[in-house]
């Protein structure tokens, strides 16, 4: 059994030494029951390693861990040592930045030059903002009561949070969760995806060259249905916080209720519609809702995945729409992420491949696929997909209800602007949203009538840390980012006090 593997990325002349063992009290340790978990470039189709899968008795461990480090060491650091240490974090980070978004290429496909230093740039903003907000985000309120009485809420850590992280933006979306939490005051076990969990384990070194105490941060790689499943259901976790798919969400949320009613945060699958008035400014908006579907090969839970068009401009938008795509999103003549032409990578693994490709094949069956596949790719390893748009689509379709996650968009006309908010909203999610108009009045009505978590006015996707994101409906509960990415890490506490003489 090894827990290190020299790795050699040729594309960046770069060799380092990847760890593979579960993270638990600042050491790299072997699964109890030996399992393990190989991952595989999806660029590929090549192994690249084989790390450790953690069992339900390391997942005890790993809980015991992170409940000692809380009670002896991390619930008596103040918020400004955090915030410390946090920035001490954020410059390893910065110093390891391209291994990272390399190891991130390697393991998940992203483009390397678009997407992974993208990624860590993210990170960087993210670690930094809840650096500076754990000694600001954590403030209490006075309540004056009466003469002789008044009260005060404390915001108070939870103890042990769980949290449960997907494959499409694998140290980004950790790094929302860890960062915010530890800003919080809380310890944390971490499960990464099957399929991504590279970065996440090079990461912990930094974690512990940075400086935090041993068994404040550990990462347990492994199965969902195992150390998902302990996690949410572990009687001594206060809260577990997860990405993913929205069926899984409630899957955590139930074994959360059964066992011991911990706290859920919940970001889960989206379907988000992209509104284009009449009056918009076409040549900015595609650019916009292209990278809105397209980055990230579509695997995105907030991608513009519905394109609802005035119909003065509905082929106007079709085929500049698809001329632009056609220039701008490619595999590049290498086929290669870690090559500075590829902007669209593969996509995760088989499995996301054909389901992908069943979708697309149902458009081809039962919808009018006016904007066909764009261009034709020799077949070769690894899980490419290329743009795709169908046009025409009804509402009813499931190419319009359900999530696809790939870079496959669904386009229709409409007429009125009731229209348009009504075809908007016709889903079971409402993650996020986006507007392309000159008017004002139109976005800002837009804004107020549209049933998503976040509304991007004239731009998609650009997400900031300071800005609270999470999902309406069946999209999720709770918010990340901004100053409820710490908020949500903390629970309130109301001291009643009582000064009257007698
Ligand atoms: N909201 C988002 O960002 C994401 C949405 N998805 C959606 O989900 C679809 C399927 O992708 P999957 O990889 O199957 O997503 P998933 O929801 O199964 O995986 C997300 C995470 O949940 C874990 N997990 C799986 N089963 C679990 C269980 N029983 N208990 C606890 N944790 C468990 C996985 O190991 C992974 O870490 C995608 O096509 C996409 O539509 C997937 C990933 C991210
Ligand atoms: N848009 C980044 C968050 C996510 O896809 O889960």
């Amino acid at each position: 059994m090894t827990l290190y593997k020299n790795i050699e990325i040729p594309q960046l002349d770069l060799k380092y030494e990847q760890p593979l063992g579960l993270f638990i009290n600042n050491e790299f340790v072997a699964s109890s029951d030996g399992e393990t978990i190989e991952t595989f470039n999806p660029a590929t189709e090549e192994s690249i390693a084989s790390f450790q899968a953690a069992s339900e008795k390391d997942v005890d461990f790993a809980v015991k861990s992170a409940r000692d480090a809380f009670e002896n060491e991390w619930s008596k650091t103040s918020a400004e040592e955090r915030g410390l240490l946090l920035l001490k974090l954020a410059d390893l980070v910065e110093r390891e930045k391209s291994l990272l978004a390399a190891i991130e290429t390697l393991d998940s496909g992203k483009p390397y030059h678009s997407n992974s230093l993208a990624d860590l740039e993210q990170i960087l903003q993210v670690t930094r903002y809840f650096a500076g907000g754990a000694d600001k985000f954590n403030a209490g309120r006075y309540i004056p009561l009466k003469h002789d009485k008044y009260a005060y809420t404390m915001r108070v850590p939870y103890g042990v949070v769980a949290q449960v992280v997907p494959w499409n933006y694998p140290l980004a979306m950790a790094s929302w969760k860890i960062q915010s939490c530890l800003a919080a005051g809380n310890t944390i076990v971490i499960k990464p995806a099957e399929n991504t969990s590279l970065s996440l384990l090079y990461f912990a070194k930094l974690v512990k060259e940075a400086g935090f105490p041993a068994g404040v941060l550990n990462i347990l790689p492994g199965h969902g249905p195992v150390t998902g499943t302990a996690l949410a259901s572990h009687k001594d976790v206060d809260k577990i916080a997860f990405t993913g798919s929205t069926n899984i969400g409630q899957t955590i949320m139930s074994l959360a209720a059964k066992s011991n009613l911990k706290d859920v945060t919940l970001e889960c699958g989206g379907k988000s519609p992209c509104v284009i008035f009449a009056d918009a400014n076409l040549d900015e908006a595609v650019p916009w809702v292209a990278a809105g579907i397209f980055y990230n090969s579509g695997q995105n839970c907030t991608a513009n995945s519905r394109i609802y068009v005035h119909k003065d401009i509905y082929q106007e938008f079709l085929t500049k729409f698809k001329e632009y795509a056609s220039k701008n999103w490619k595999f590049g003549s290498k086929f290669d992420p870690f090559d500075e032409e590829c902007t669209l990578g593969p996509v995760i693994s088989k499995g996301q491949y054909e389901r992908i490709e069943s979708y697309v094949d149902h458009g081809k069956d039962s919808e009018k696929l006016s904007v066909k596949q764009l261009a034709e790719y020799p077949s070769k390893k690894g899980y490419f997909i290329p743009p795709t748009i169908f046009s025409d689509v009804p509402i009813s379709s499931k190419l319009s209800q359900e999530e696809i996650f790939g870079p496959v968009a669904v386009a229709a006309p409409f007429s009125t602007y009731d229209e348009a908010i009504t075809l908007a909203n016709d889903s079971s999610y409402g993650l996020a949203s986006c507007v392309f108009s000159e008017s004002a009045r139109t976005t800002g009505q837009f804004a107020r009538d549209i049933k998503a978590g976040t509304v991007w006015v004239n731009s998609s996707n650009d997400e900031e840390a300071a800005v609270p994101f999470g999902g309406f409906k069946m999209s999720g509960i709770g918010r990340e980012l901004g100053p409820s990415g710490v908020e949500t890490y903390l629970q309130t506490k109301s001291v009643h006090v009582n000064i009257s003489k007698l």
